[in-house]
């Protein structure tokens, strides 16, 4: 039994193997440091601290696995005894650069393990990123913009009047021409980004026809369903995938 640990820009995603078998996954705030101490000399259940909400096993995993792109967090977690963190180098890719973000490689190594290459992986998460790697498994390349929330955020801490919009507010499409401020905001957000991930796609394709598609992160399905109503051809060809990160670790694990 071993833990994976996955360190985003928001906040934790966790998941509990049973050898190669994903067992389950959560998520949690990031956690202050009093508390990963008192994980780190936790043996089981009873000793945890309730921030971690661990799921159902009675005994601690000895083994914890990170893949981080926060490094003042991973700094914080390197306290936990048997601690592996996940490098560039361990990812099979090809052609890779060295700045390019742990979850990214992962992401897409667990995406194209899966389902094949060519694989294109958006990660809507706080940021939003494109990483494509091609049949014969080099990264072809990629993109990164402000996520959904971080668009929202920005316009509301850097303008005067403009008020913030909570992603968790958003349902149905909005008005493409508003006539209110709140929809203004959704509207430009959420129609050029949905037109900005088209285009990627169209792209993509124009690459490689058969070129597979998976996306994941915590706007995945809020845009997966704006998606399905403005180009259902397009979401008909997306495969939508939370745990992309963890199938990639599970991947690298048989292959180390
Ligand atoms: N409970 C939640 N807490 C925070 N963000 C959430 C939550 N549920 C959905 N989201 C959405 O998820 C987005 C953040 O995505 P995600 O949780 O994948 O980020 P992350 O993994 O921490 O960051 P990174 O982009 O570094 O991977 C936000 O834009 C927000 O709208
Ligand atoms: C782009 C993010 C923030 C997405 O989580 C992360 O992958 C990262 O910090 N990447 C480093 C830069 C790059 O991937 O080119
Ligand atoms: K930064």
């Amino acid at each position: 039994m071993w833990l994976a640990l996955e360190i985003g820009n928001t906040r934790l995603h966790w998941a509990l193997f049973i050898g190669a078998k994903l067992d389950c996954t959560w998520d949690t705030e990031y956690l202050p440091e009093s508390v990963i101490q008192q994980l780190a000399q936790s043996h089981t259940l009873a000793d945890l601290p309730p921030e971690i909400s661990f799921p159902a096993p009675c005994s601690l995993p000895p083994l914890l696995t990170i893949a981080s792109v926060v490094p003042s967090q991973t700094a914080l977690w390197q306290t936990y005894p048997h601690v592996r963190v996940i490098t560039l180098e361990q990812i099979p890719l090809k052609n890779i650069y060295p700045t390019l973000g742990i979850d990214r490689a992962l992401a897409l190594w667990g995406a194209g393990k899966t389902w094949g290459f060519p694989m294109l992986v958006i990660d809507a998460g706080t940021a939003l990123t494109f990483t494509a790697a091609d049949a014969n498994q080099y990264l072809v390349g990629g993109a990164i913009l402000p996520g959904l929330g971080l668009q929202f955020a920005t316009l509301g801490q850097k303008t005067g009047q403009l008020p913030q919009i909570e992603t968790e507010s958003l349902v149905s499409l909005p008005p493409r021409f508003a006539l209110s401020t709140a929809e203004a905001i959704q509207s430009g957000v959420i129609y050029t980004l949905l037109a900005g991930i088209k285009d990627f796609i169209e792209a993509w394709w124009q690459l490689y026809p058969e070129g597979k598609i998976a996306i994941k992160g915590g706007d995945r399905t809020l845009l997966f369903n704006y998606l399905q109503i403005l180009y259902p051809a397009i979401a008909s060809r997306l495969t939508v995938e939370p745990n992309l990160i963890f199938w990639g670790i599970a991947a690298l694990k048989s292959h180390v």
